[in-house]
C-alpha cells in the first residue's frame, strides 16, 4: 500500500469510475471491499458469534450486504437491518443485496445489545447532510450498546472530507477503508471516531490513485525521506548550516535555548543564540556547544545578519508581544534567510494580518501557530479562519502569507503556498507540555539550515517531533525532546 496517499471523497469516486472504465465491474470492487471487512470481522470473532449489521441506503450499505453473505457462509449468526427499503437501493448495492439470502429487518428493530460485533455500514463517503431521525437514533443506539464496532470505510456520521461530526457519529473501534485513507481518518475528531484504520487493497491501480489524489498527503517519511540531510565524509560543520535563535529577555530565555538545542541535535552544523544584552549572563550560564551573541533589538538583528553564513532563523518563542517583535520579523523577512516564526512573533501581529500579506514569499518561511495563535493572527479574515476544513484554513493562510503553515494540534496540518498539504498522525498527547513548540521550531529550522526546502522541513520536523514524544511517553518534558531526536534520526537514516 502507499501510506502517504490520501483521497478526498470526490477523488475516490473518480478513481472508482476510472477503475470501472478500465474493465473491473463496480460490483467486483464492492465484493472485494466487503471481503476485506468480513476478513477483519472474522479475526475479531469467536466461532458462531452474532454479528449485527447496520446497512445504509447507498453503496456503503451495499458493502454491508456483501459482509452479511460472506460471514453467514462461514457460520456466523447475522442480523441485518436496513435504513430504508430494499426496493429503494440503487447501483451495485442492488446486486449485493441479492447475494444476501437472509432476512432484512428495519434498522430500528436491530438489537445492538445482543451483538458480539456490530458492523457499521450506514454511510461512507456519500454522507451529504447531518444525521436525523431514524439514522440518528440507530447511531446513538449503536454507541450506547458498548459492543465492539467495525466501520465500513469510515465511521457513519463523520464527514469524509473534513473529519467533522455531522450531528452524531459512530464510535468505531476499527475501520476498514479501501485503496487509500480519506482526510477524515487523519483529521480530528474523525480520527478518534474511526478507531484503528486499516487500508484494504481492492485492486485500484496505484497510477489511478496517484492521478486522482491531488496534492494532499499523509505525513509519512516516504514524503520527505530522500531529502533528509545525510552528512558525507567530507562534510564540514559549515556545510551543515548555521541556525540563529532569538532569545527573550532575562527572565524569558529558556524557550530560545530549547529551540537552539533541538536545531543542533537535528544536525545544524552551528547554532547561535542571539540574546538581548541584559540576558547574556543567564544565557551564557546555560550554553556550551551553542554559541552566544548580544543582539539589541531590530537594529542588532540587522547587524548580525550581515554574516551571510547564518542561513536559518527562529523568531518568536518568548520574544514578547509588541511592536519590537514585529520589527524583528520585518528585518528577518527582509534578510531572506530560512525563517521559522512561532508564538509571540505571530501574536504580535494580532489583527494585523495585512502586514504579513505575501511578506514571506521571497524566502523559505514556516509559521507554526496552534489554533489560538492562528485565530488571533487572522482575526478579521473570515475567508481564512471560517472554512470547516482545517486543510482549507491552512491552505488559505499559506497562500495569503506566502509561507508554509504548520497548523498545530493533535492532527497538525502542514500546507504550502503552492497547494501541497500533509496531515500528521504520529503526535502524542504527551507533546502538550511547556516548551514543546519551541523544540519543534528548532527542529524545523535545523533542517532548513541543512538545505531542506520549507515544506519538507516542516513535514519532517513535525514527524520527528511526534516520534520523539511518542518514544518517551508519560513524564515527557521539553528538555527530553532534543535528546530523543538522535534516536529518531538514526532509525530514519540507517
Ligand atoms: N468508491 C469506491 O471505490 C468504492 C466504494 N465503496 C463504498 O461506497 C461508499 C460510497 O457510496 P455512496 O456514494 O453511495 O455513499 P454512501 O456513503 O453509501 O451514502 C449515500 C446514501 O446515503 C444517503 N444519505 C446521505 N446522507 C444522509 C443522511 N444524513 N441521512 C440519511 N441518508 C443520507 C444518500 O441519499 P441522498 O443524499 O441521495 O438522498 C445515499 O442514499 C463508500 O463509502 C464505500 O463504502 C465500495 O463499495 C467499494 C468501491
Ligand atoms: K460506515
Amino acid at each position: 500500500m502507499h501510506p502517504e496517499l490520501i483521497l478526498r471523497p470526490q477523488q475516490m469516486k473518480q478513481a472508482d469510475g476510472l477503475t470501472v472504465a478500465s474493465g473491473i465491474p463496480g460490483i467486483e470492487l464492492m465484493r472485494r471491499a466487503g471481503r476485506a471487512v468480513a476478513e477483519a470481522a472474522a479475526k475479531m470473532l469467536m466461532k458462531e458469534a452474532h454479528v449485527v449489521i447496520a446497512a445504509g441506503p447507498g453503496q456503503n450499505g451495499g458493502d454491508g450486504f456483501v459482509v452479511a453473505a460472506l460471514l453467514a457462509g462461514q457460520g456466523y449468526r447475522i442480523s441485518l437491518g436496513l435504513l430504508g427499503r430494499v426496493e429503494q437501493l440503487s447501483g451495485d448495492a442492488v446486486l449485493a443485496a441479492r447475494d444476501w439470502k437472509g432476512p432484512v429487518v428495519p434498522i430500528d428493530s436491530l438489537a445492538f445489545d445482543e451483538a458480539d460485533l456490530i458492523v457499521d455500514a450506514l454511510f461512507g463517503t456519500g454522507l451529504a447532510r447531518d444525521l436525523e431521525g431514524v439514522a440518528r437514533i440507530a447511531v446513538e443506539r449503536m454507541n450506547a450498546s458498548g459492543k465492539p464496532i467495525l466501520a465500513v470505510d469510515l465511521s457513519s456520521g463523520i464527514d469524509g472530507d473534513t473529519g467533522q461530526v455531522r450531528g452524531v457519529a459512530v464510535k468505531a473501534n476499527r475501520t476498514i477503508t479501501f485503496a487509500a485513507r480519506k482526510p477524515c481518518h487523519l483529521l480530528m475528531p474523525g480520527r478518534a471516531y474511526c478507531g484503528d484504520v486499516e487500508i484494504a487493497d481492492i485492486g485500484i491501480a496505484r497510477e489511478t490513485l496517484e492521478a486522482t489524489s491531488g496534492r494532499l498527503f499523509a505525513n509519512t517519511p516516504s514524503l520527505w525521506l530522500d531529502k533528509l540531510p545525510r552528512p558525507e565524509l567530507s562534510s564540514h560543520k559549515y556545510d551543515r548550516g548555521h541556525t540563529l535563535v532569538l532569545s527573550g529577555g532575562a527572565t524569558r530565555t529558556g524557550a530560545a535555548r530549547l529551540a537552539a538545542r533541538a536545531a543542533l541535535r537535528t544536525g545544524s552544523g552551528l547554532v547561535t543564540v542571539a540574546s538581548p544584552p541584559e540576558a547574556l549572563g543567564v544565557n551564557a550560564a546555560h550554553l556550551t556547544a551553542i554559541m552566544l551573541r548580544g543582539c539589541d533589538g531590530p537594529e542588532g538583528l540587522h547587524h548580525i545578519l550581515q554574516d551571510e553564513r547564518l542561513n536559518s532563523l527562529v523568531l518568536g518563542p518568548a520574544l514578547g508581544v509588541h511592536s519590537g517583535t514585529r520589527a524583528m520579523v520585518a528585518v528577518a523577512a527582509h534578510a531572506r534567510r530560512s525563517l521559522v516564526l512561532d508564538a509571540d512573533a505571530l501574536t504580535s501581529f494580532e489583527g494585523l494580518a495585512t502586514e504579513v500579506h505575501q511578506a514571506f514569499r521571497h524566502a523559505p518561511t514556516v509559521l507554526t501557530p496552534h489554533d489560538g495563535e492562528f485565530m488571533r493572527l487572522f482575526k478579521g479574515h473570515p475567508d481564512i479562519i471560517d472554512p470547516e476544513s482545517k486543510i482549507e484554513r491552512a491552505h488559505r493562510a499559506a497562500a495569503y502569507t506566502g509561507a508554509v503553515l504548520v497548523l498545530k494540534g493533535p492532527d497538525t496540518v502542514i500546507a504550502a503556498p503552492d497547494g501541497r498539504a500533509a496531515i500528521n498522525a504520529n503526535g502524542t498527547p504527551y507533546l502538550g507540555t511547556a516548551g514543546s513548540g519551541d523544540t519543534l521550531c528548532g527542529i524545523i529550522a535545523g533542517l532548513m539550515a541543512q538545505g531542506l526546502p520549507a515544506f519538507e522541513a516542516a513535514c519532517a520536523g513535525v514527524w520527528i517531533h511526534g516520534e520523539a514524544g511518542a518514544s518517551f511517553g508519560p513524564g515527557l518534558i521539553a528538555e527530553d525532546l532534543a535528546e530523543l531526536i538522535p534516536g529518531v534520526l538514526r532509525k530514519l537514516l540507517t
